[in-house]
């Protein structure tokens, strides 16, 4: 029989104790919950001085943002935690380090990064970390490089496929991400004011075909354990610092996937940016984010190939120049995944603050617009944008 229950607060700070691995677990005295995503439960432990020691995360039986009409597997917790400590592998400065993990109560004990922030709400503000897309670039290099047929023996790679099947929450991305914006569907979340601007996806079959093309490397390409869900509310961080959490979509899927989610995030945040900020600090927060999305494909592009050429096992992979042509691929499939991205978040059920906290409706209604728009024309002109300096100058363009 599960032992599954749903945890206090209480429960939580007895779980850190026994589990937390801390030296003195018996300072530990109170709890909070402060999740704040769509999904779990995610308590700080607090000991007597107040100070926040450890996280201790739990997955609920079903989606937290809907309720218990929309049941979801507990298994997402173990697919989570695994990630995390195969990321933390290839990538330990950039990965939360998970201390503990247990299947039956669908629990872990984390890392606390109570002296990072979320970097979405700094972004919002105009906080600017200038190293934070090169380390989002080192970060996707060094877990996509590691987990790929590049580095693995084929047997591991394929033993690795099966470890993180991950079936329901795959779903959730197929459905969001690549159906209900292109149709009419109860989930989808958007203004009144917005229909025919939405009406417009649903009756553009060129834009469909290649969201289909989308969806089904979505459901087929299995390049290397994504994240699965890195987008900047799923990135913490300080100064000189950046850690990722949050992988329980984590599966083997398209390597642009995740740079797309990634950039298409940083694009999210350009389009809300005048909702948040005067005229003069949105437009110079805007450059900031072109930047960021350079570097942070420059960076991913130049540190994969340096990993290729060192460590690539496979005879035939490890040929002069392939890795470059892979790398071109990827980076056509990031272009339309990140247009996937913008639109989702602007017309389906899971939007950013980014643009959701915009306090003026009319310009809300623009930013979720100008998000629109420009994730349309990326998916449908992906194969024509050779490079990010090119999706630099489209992104100029529509706007
Ligand atoms: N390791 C951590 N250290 C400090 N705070 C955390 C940590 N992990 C999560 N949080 C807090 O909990 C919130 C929700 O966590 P998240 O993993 O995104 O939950 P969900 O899976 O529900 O999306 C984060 O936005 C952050 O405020
Ligand atoms: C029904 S889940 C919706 C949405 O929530 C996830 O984000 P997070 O766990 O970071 O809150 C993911 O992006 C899903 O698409």
């Amino acid at each position: 029989m599960s032992q599954y229950r749903t945890f206090t607060a209480q429960d939580a700070v007895e779980y850190a104790k026994q589990f937390g691995g801390l030296d003195n677990p018996s300072s530990l005295v109170e709890a909070q919950e402060v999740g704040d995503g769509n999904l779990n439960l995610v308590f700080k432990i607090f000991d007597a001085e107040g100070v926040s020691r450890i996280i201790v995360k739990q997955a609920l039986p079903y989606v937290r943002c809907v309720g218990e009409s929309w049941p979801l597997t507990l298994d997402r917790a173990r697919l989570e935690a695994q990630t995390l400590v195969e990321h933390y592998q290839h990538s330990p400065q950039h990965t939360v380090k998970i201390h503990h993990f247990d299947p039956e109560l669908a629990v872990m004990v984390m890392e606390d990064l109570s002296s990072h922030k979320i970097w979405r709400g700094e972004l919002i503000s105009g906080a600017y970390y200038p190293q934070a897309s090169r380390q989002l670039g080192e970060y996707l290099a060094h877990t996509l490089f590691h987990t790929s047929d590049f580095y693995l023996h084929p047997h591991a790679k394929k033993a690795q496929v099966a470890k993180y099947i991950n079936p329901e929450m795959c779903e959730i991305t197929e459905d969001l991400f690549f159906n209900d914006p292109y149709q009419i569907h109860e989930r989808n979340n958007y203004p009144a004011e917005l229909e025919a601007d939405v009406a417009a996806l649903r009756n553009d079959d060129r834009l469909k075909v290649a969201v289909a093309s989308l969806k089904h490397r979505f459901f087929s390409q299995a390049e290397a354990l994504l994240h699965g869900d890195i987008h900047s509310g799923s990135i913490f961080v300080a100064d000189g610092s950046l850690k990722a959490i949050d992988a329980e979509f984590g599966y083997y899927g398209p390597i642009g996937f995740d740079i797309g989610t990634a950039i298409g995030n940083l694009l999210l945040n350009f389009c809300g940016l005048p909702g948040h900020l005067g005229i003069r600090d949105a437009a110079a927060a805007r450059e900031q984010r072109l930047t960021d999305i350079q570097e942070l494909w420059n960076t991913f592009a130049e540190r994969f190939q340096a990993l290729a050429r060192e460590k690539t096992r496979d005879a035939a992979l490890s040929a002069p120049g392939y890795a470059s042509e892979f790398l071109k691929k990827v980076w056509t499939d990031a272009i339309g995944f990140c247009g996937t991205e913008l639109i989702r978040r602007s017309v389906g059920l899971s939007h950013v603050a980014d643009i959701d906290t915009i306090a003026d409706e009319a310009m809300r209604h623009e930013c979720l617009r100008h998000a629109i728009t420009l994730g349309k024309a990326l998916i449908v002109i992906a194969d024509r944008i050779d490079s990010a300096e090119e999706l630099v100058a489209r992104v100029r363009q529509y706007s």
